[in-house]
């Protein structure tokens, strides 16, 4: 064995995840694949070096041979004969990429959202928070720490926002073209905006009210088929575990849905804030630091969830959840959804006046909104 292969069997020793799965690991961040060995050790400081995997992948992939391991698409593909699940080629993502997708439930596409549009979003945000516009069904939160505390009207006051589909500068978000590429890859042609947001996690207050505890957003979703729903969330500013990045459960999309519940947190949980019962903090975890612009696109059956924000500053992001236009609605009476079909009744009640009325579904319908192609039954 030369050196640089015995360095590397060290290398993947180390990580505890065979050399297929690491080298499929690079165009998933956007990196050139490793021409070889050294190569890879040399990255293996970056974003390599903090990732713990299963000992077992999760689809059997069979044995590389680094020598003779052509790195073309196509050899890949071939190797790889098995149907994917969860990703279609549609030329965008590369055989690389959509086995990353299957067999972690996300990928991360580096530099996809431009500093102009970001900015613009910024000042839309900050515009909402000072109250100079009003969007029907907008739906701003704060922070349970700071519930009590005297209101400002700015950045400040507001956690997040949720449902800004009639506000065009941020629905902007939804339609970008290079975002729609991707998300056809996993719903398909026609495709729903479902679900809005913009995160602006505030500083903690100290209770770690500003944890995101562990979920899987299917909880929150009465569609289907899972497999055609697509989340897509980009960073609006360098996020990293100082100011609260995502964290995902790589593979717990290939799982089912849990029971979700408020955790029993000392310092509170934010309304709605569910998180999987029984959270097994020993799972291993990948915290997705990432780049203003860099989007990762995730399953809804994976866990993730986000840590405290321990900096002054508010850490931003925006998402939004597509849908096939071809999914359909489904009862959820009688599974482990019923609490939070409930907790919703109770506020769109509340929030719309139209007590009774109004199912589950109707609350994700009139929210849903074309982004591409022909709305079918959603
Ligand atoms: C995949 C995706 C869907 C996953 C997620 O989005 S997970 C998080 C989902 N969270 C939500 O959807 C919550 C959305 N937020 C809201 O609807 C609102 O912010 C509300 C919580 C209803 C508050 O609305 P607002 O107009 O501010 O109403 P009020 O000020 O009158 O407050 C009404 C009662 O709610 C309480 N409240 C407000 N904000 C929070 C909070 N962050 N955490 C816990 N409780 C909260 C507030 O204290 C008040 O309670 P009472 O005084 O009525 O007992
Ligand atoms: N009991 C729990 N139930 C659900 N989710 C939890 C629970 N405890 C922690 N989490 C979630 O786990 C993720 C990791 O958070 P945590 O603060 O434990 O670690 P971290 O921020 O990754 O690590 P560190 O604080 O050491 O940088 C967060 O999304 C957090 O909300
Ligand atoms: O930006 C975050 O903290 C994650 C939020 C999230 O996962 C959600 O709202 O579903
Ligand atoms: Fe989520
Ligand atoms: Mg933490």
């Amino acid at each position: 064995m030369s050196r640089a292969a015995e360095r590397l069997r060290l290398l993947t020793a180390q990580l505890d995840r065979p050399w297929a799965q690491i080298v499929s690991f690079y165009p998933a961040l956007n990196m050139r694949r490793p021409r070889c060995p050294t190569a890879a050790l040399r990255h293996a400081g970056a974003p390599l070096a903090g990732l713990k995997w299963r000992r077992e992948p999760l689809l059997e992939a069979p044995p590389v041979f680094l020598t003779s391991e052509p790195s073309s698409a196509a050899a890949l593909r071939s190797s790889f004969p098995r149907r994917f699940r969860y990703t279609s080629d549609t030329g965008v993502l590369s055989p690389e990429q959509r086995l990353f997708y299957e067999q972690n439930g996300f990928i991360l596409i580096k530099n996809l959202v431009s500093e102009e549009d970001i900015d613009r979003f910024r000042k839309e945000f900050e515009r909402l928070c000072r109250e100079e516009v009003k969007i029907p069904g907008l739906v701003m939160m704060r922070d349970v720490a700071i519930l009590k505390s005297e209101f400002v009207a700015d950045q400040k006051a507001v956690s997040k926002i949720q449902d800004f589909q009639e506000d065009p500068e941020l629905f902007r978000y939804c339609t970008l073209p290079q975002i729609l590429k991707y998300v056809e890859c996993f719903t398909g042609a026609n495709i729903m905006a479902m679900h809005t947001m913009l995160i602006n996690k505030p500083p903690d207050a100290g209770k770690k009210t500003s944890r995101h505890p562990m979920h899987q957003d299917l909880h929150y979703f009465p569609f289907r088929p899972v497999d055609k729903i697509v989340c897509a969330w980009t960073a609006m500013e360098k996020v990293n575990r100082e100011n609260g990045c995502l964290v995902v459960l790589p593979g717990t999309h290939t799982g089912t849905l849990q029971e979700h519940d408020y955790p029993e947190w000392e310092g509170g949980v934010n309304k709605m804030y569910h998180g999987v019962r029984n959270y097994d903090p020993q799972h291993p975890r990948v915290h997705l630091e990432m780049e203003k612009g860099d989007t990762v696109f995730f399953h809804p059956l994976l866990i993730h969830g986000s840590g405290m924000n321990q900096t002054q500053g508010f850490r931003k992001a925006i998402s939004c959840h597509y849908a096939s236009a071809d999914c359909y609605y489904i009862d959820v009476k009688g599974t482990t959804q019923e609490n939070i079909e409930k907790e919703v009744g109770e506020l769109a009640a509340r929030k719309y006046a139209v007590a009774g009325d109004l199912t589950f579904q109707d609350t994700w319908a009139f929210r849903g909104r074309l982004v591409q192609g022909e709305r079918i039954s959603l």
